[in-house]
């Protein structure tokens, strides 16, 4: 055991933060064993020096500038959890790194838009970058396809990404609870991003898609490439129809790379009952990979919380202490390949498309027309509700084909009278 502690710096003292020195705190004994060396929060920064996080703060030095930790002579590693593409979470990244300090972060959004630019400043400065918890937050995938899989090729990836809309679709699925009443049930418990347009607009799991892509693959990041689609026109009809027909709703992304280029896409689904991802319920994240050696690998477990993501980043901090500092990607950022990205309209899929309509003679006439003129072959189709000024809705299925003959049928039943708000698409996932 080395007498030298790893020497941190915590930016941000919020959910993660304040669950890092809890952890370091109670299994202090053990990760000093396991990673040969103690390791010591020396100083902390956030926003509110006074606030009750319900941790003993005095022990450590405090700076207002979160920024200062950077420059720190007492520090070998920084750990960031203040959240953010850009703004001071950059800027600290960016500083740390240069002055030669480990860095260590949760902040997917920041990886997805700038992890190469860190690679790259980490890989030349010499120093360890980790973002462990930035994806699926307590469940190990980064580490399991950056090492345990690195033999591989893997050709797609597919995950349950957001534990806030996986909480809310399987609330809404167990209880018929309402969408609001659940997303503020999710903020509660701490789950929730601060702003929780990024967890039910899919984004905060494009960010996080990007990034596994980009170790599955060692293609650059590319989160703009990420097709992106949220929940939150998911209907109480939608969970319903899925069930009668023995699937579930689920928030998926979905990473492929192959000959075309690399397809990213994250949209809510229809997964057939007895699929790996089907059955996940509550803020459970996860993943399934397909190696072409190892076959399919599933990663799970608790995508969010204090503990969990907690859990993640102390195991970043242990694999430093170890002297484990590695290509944060695995593999140099010069090696990542700048895959072209495949067109969405190839994707060959069968489709679930649910609209709201006005009860009168025609509708499924025209609703079929638009089918049949995009090109796109019916399924099976069922008509529920009471006729009255809500309208009745109509839900679909369709046999395979690419994605760009439902987006062409649906041009074309775009503006017509008979639909009361706009059709609902969800890919299905067998
Ligand atoms: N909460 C989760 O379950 C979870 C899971 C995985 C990843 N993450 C990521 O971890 C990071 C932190 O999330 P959180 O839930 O703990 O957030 P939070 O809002 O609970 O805490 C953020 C902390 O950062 C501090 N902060 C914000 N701006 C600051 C500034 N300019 N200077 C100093 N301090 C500042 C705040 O005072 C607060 O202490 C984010 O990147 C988030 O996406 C969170
Ligand atoms: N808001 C995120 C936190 C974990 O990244 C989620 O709900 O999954």
């Amino acid at each position: 055991m080395s007498s030298e502690p790893l020497r941190v710096a915590l930016a941000g003292l919020g959910t993660v933060g304040a669950g890092v020195v809890k952890l370091l705190d109670a299994n202090r004994d053990l990760i000093a064993r396991r990673a040969g060396r103690t390791i010591e929060v020396a100083a902390v920064s956030a926003r509110d020096r006074a606030r009750d996080r319900g941790v003993d703060l005095a022990r450590f030095a405090w700076t207002d500038d979160v920024a200062d930790l950077a420059g720190r002579d007492d520090v070998d590693v920084v750990v960031e959890l203040i959240g953010g593409s850009d703004g001071p979470a950059l800027t600290l990244a960016r500083r740390a790194i240069a002055a030669g300090k480990g860095f260590v972060t949760a902040n997917k959004a920041m990886i997805a838009h700038h992890g190469a630019e860190l690679a790259e400043a980490a890989e030349a400065a010499g120093v360890a970058l980790k973002f462990e918890a930035a994806v699926a937050g307590g469940v190990p995938v980064i580490k399991g396809l950056r090492e345990g899989a690195a033999a591989n090729a893997i050709a797609q990836v597919d995950g349950i990404l957001n534990g806030t809309c996986n909480y809310i679709l399987s609330e809404m699925e167990a209880k018929g609870s309402d969408f609001a009443d659940v997303l503020a049930e999710a903020q509660r418990l701490g789950f929730a991003e601060a702003d929780p347009s990024f967890d039910i607009d899919g984004v905060d799991a494009a960010h996080k898609l990007a990034i596994l892509a980009t170790v599955a693959f060692g293609t650059r990041p590319d989160f703009d490439g990420v097709e992106v689609r949220g929940i939150r026109d998911v209907v109480a009809g939608d969970i319903a129809e899925a069930a009668a027909l023995g699937y579930r709703v689920r928030l998926i992304g979905v990473a492929a790379a192959d000959a075309h280029g690399l397809y990213q896409r994250v949209t809510p689904c229809l997964v057939r009952e007895g699929h790996p991802l089907a059955r996940v319920t509550g803020a459970t994240n996860a993943v399934v990979a397909e190696g072409d050696f190892v076959g399919r690998l599933l990663f799970e477990g608790r995508g969010a919380g204090e503990g969990p993501t907690a859990s993640a980043v102390v195991a970043d901090l242990i694999d430093i202490a170890r002297g484990i500092g590695g290509t944060a990607f695995g593999m140099p950022v010069a090696s990542l390949s700048a895959a072209a990205r495949a067109d969405p309209g190839a994707r060959r899929e069968r489709a679930y498309l649910r609209f709201i309509v006005q009860d009168r003679a025609g509708v499924l006439a025209e609703l079929t027309a638009g089918m049949r003129d995009g090109g796109v072959s019916i399924e099976s189709m069922i008509q529920r509700g009471a006729g009255d000024s809500e309208g009745v809705l109509v839900a679909m299925t369709t046999h395979e084909g690419p994605a760009r003959a439902v987006a062409a049928a649906l041009e074309r039943l775009e503006g017509s009278a008979s639909l009361i708000g706009r059709p609902m698409v969800m890919p299905i996932v067998d």
